[in-house]
């Protein structure tokens, strides 16, 4: 059996993912401590002092900071984790992420696609897309919740974050899934006053979560 990444909180909370070290800072800040840094589709050179900045600022905050795709960066400069998905894990060097110490997270959104991240015994797996979303374009269908918590009943033991068109309205139901963790980009990044929206998620996604006694 391969081995296992490291561990992460049983319960991540609210995991918000965003494209820039300014979002990165105003919501460590606000108080939240799970975090994406998602930039898409840049050679690493381009990307490589804001990865720099943003896992400094994770550091700083002690916050469970995830880069999307660049896993080499990641490893450079010793990020919490890295998020891949499914065709990141084709050209991804799965070795040298765990062997560096980073937690792995990994998208999933079918039986097949759960099989395969469960045989890599990842830190958490993420399941989507819940709703719509106009953030990413996706080739599947939203699963829904239903879905979801079916997907769940293989995860008892797996650290689960939902992803894709959660809203605040949204969020109760989605949480009465059991998932650990909601992440989203609109409900705070296209918000009307994105302080108020990360204080209301905050304060529905964490409420009754232990602190996790290791990060
Ligand atoms: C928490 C979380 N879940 C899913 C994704 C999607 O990742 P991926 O499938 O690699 O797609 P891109 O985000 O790279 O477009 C995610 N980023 N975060
Ligand atoms: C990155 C990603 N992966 C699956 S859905 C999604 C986008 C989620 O964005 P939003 O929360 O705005 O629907
Ligand atoms: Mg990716």
């Amino acid at each position: 059996m391969t081995d296992a990444f490291p561990a992460t909180a049983p319960k991540l909370g609210l995991y918000p993912v965003v494209d820039s070290v300014e979002w990165i800072a105003r919501l460590l800040e606000a108080g939240v401590r799970t975090i994406q840094l998602r930039i898409k589709d840049c050679e690493d050179h381009e990307v490589e002092d804001v990865v720099r900045e943003a896992i400094a600022l994770g550091k700083q905050y002690r916050a469970r900071l995830f880069i999307n795709d660049y896993w080499r960066l990641a490893i450079k400069y010793h990020a919490y984790g890295v998020h891949l998905g499914q065709e990141d894990l084709d050209v991804a060097d799965l070795a040298a992420i765990r062997e560096a110490g980073l937690r792995l997270g990994l998208s999933t959104h079918d039986d097949a696609e759960l099989d395969r991240a469960l045989a890599l015994r990842p830190s958490y797996i993420a399941l989507g897309h819940i709703y719509p979303t106009q953030t990413k374009d996706m080739p599947s269908a939203p699963q829904g919740v239903v879905e979801l918590k079916r997907h769940l009943t293989r995860l008892q033991d797996m650290p689960t974050v939902a992803i894709g068109g959660i809203s605040l309205a949204r969020v109760p139901e989605v949480l009465a899934t059991g998932v650990g963790s909601i992440a989203v980009v609109s409900a705070i990044t296209q918000a009307a006053d994105w302080r108020a929206a990360t204080q209301q998620l905050l304060s529905l996604v964490e409420n009754g979560i232990e602190p996790a006694k290791a990060m």
